[in-house]
């Protein structure tokens, strides 16, 4: 199969898009699609396969899929890239229209300087949302989280994905191999989950790292980024209403969680290359 491809990444978190407005791809393909795409020996090379689409509920729809295949429910970094192409492309009226994800449909705006803001919704905190075991508070906020030994405290939040988000002192310290893996799998989440590490600069900036569910460390996660930003108003090292700059590996996103209970994002999104890719179903991937 020739596939017409555009690879596309916000803050170095990388995607390989297909546009279904000009192309048809069979159902049954796609989680195989995903892992080859993304391979970076066999294949094209990214954090997985974005598929940009038409949509009865908006202007433009968007699945992703990670680097292993498995279909994730909405992507921050996708989202933007996705709403710069169906701009460019002419599929939307304005510059502000809506985007339909698995999870939900947001709002997007691309601004004039490249920028794009994308009003990612309400976060979703009751523990059934995430969704996440245990049968304490309903909502889960600095909650001890045995693991390996050491003693750790989780916030688990939902932006229509699941994220668990753990304060740490120094960033450069964060276990992010060592602990991410171990916690995307954790029995405790049933759906698995994104896992991020956050080091609280000051009220109005945080550091961070992210294991990826399906994808592993990249270089940015902007529904992650969100997730960063509500657990530390969560647990009062934030503001509400208050923009929040995020420096994640591949650079800044600016996060405000508004008196409305809404998450705004902001941030790039930018065309690495087009192409076609030549998918031969029987690829060995890794
Ligand atoms: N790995 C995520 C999907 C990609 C999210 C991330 N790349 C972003 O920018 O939000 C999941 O399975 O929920």
């Amino acid at each position: 199969m020739e596939i017409p491809f555009t690879k596309m990444h916000g803050l170095g978190n990388n995607y390989i898009y297909i546009d279904l407005f000009q192309y048809t791809l069979a159902e049954e393909i796609l989680p195989l699609l995903a892992k080859s795409v993304s391979d970076i020996h066999t294949g094209v090379g990214a954090d997985g396969l974005i598929l940009i689409q038409p949509s009865e509920r908006s202007e433009v729809g968007m699945r992703i899929f990670n680097k292993d295949g498995s279909e994730g429910n909405t992507c921050g970094n996708g989202l933007r890239c996705t709403a710069k192409y169906a701009y460019e492309q002419g599929y939307t009226s304005s510059e502000r229209f809506n985007i339909e994800t698995k999870a939900n449909i947001v709002e997007a705006e691309v601004k004039s300087d490249g920028q794009v803001t994308i009003n990612m919704g309400k976060p979703l905190l009751r523990r059934s949302e995430i969704p996440m075991m245990g049968h304490d508070d309903p909502e889960v906020v600095a909650e001890p989280f045995p693991i390996n030994q050491g003693e750790w405290k989780v916030t688990a939040v939902s932006m229509g994905n699941p994220h668990a988000v753990f304060f740490v002192e120094a960033i450069e310290d964060a276990p992010v191999e060592q602990m991410g893996p171990l916690i995307e799998k954790d029995q405790r989440f049933p759906d698995s989950v994104n896992v991020e590490f956050v080091e609280v600069i000051s009220p109005q900036e945080l550091n961070f790292r992210v294991w990826e569910r399906g994808s592993g460390i990249t270089q940015a996660c902007g529904t992650g980024a969100c997730a960063a930003a509500v657990a530390a108003i969560l647990n009062d090292h934030a503001e509400l209403n208050d923009d929040i700059t995020v420096h994640l590996l591949g650079g800044d996103l600016v996060i405000r969680w508004d008196v409305n209970g809404e998450v705004w994002m902001t941030g790039g999104a930018e065309v690495i290359a087009a192409g076609t890719y030549y998918f031969h179903q029987t690829q060995k991937v890794e």
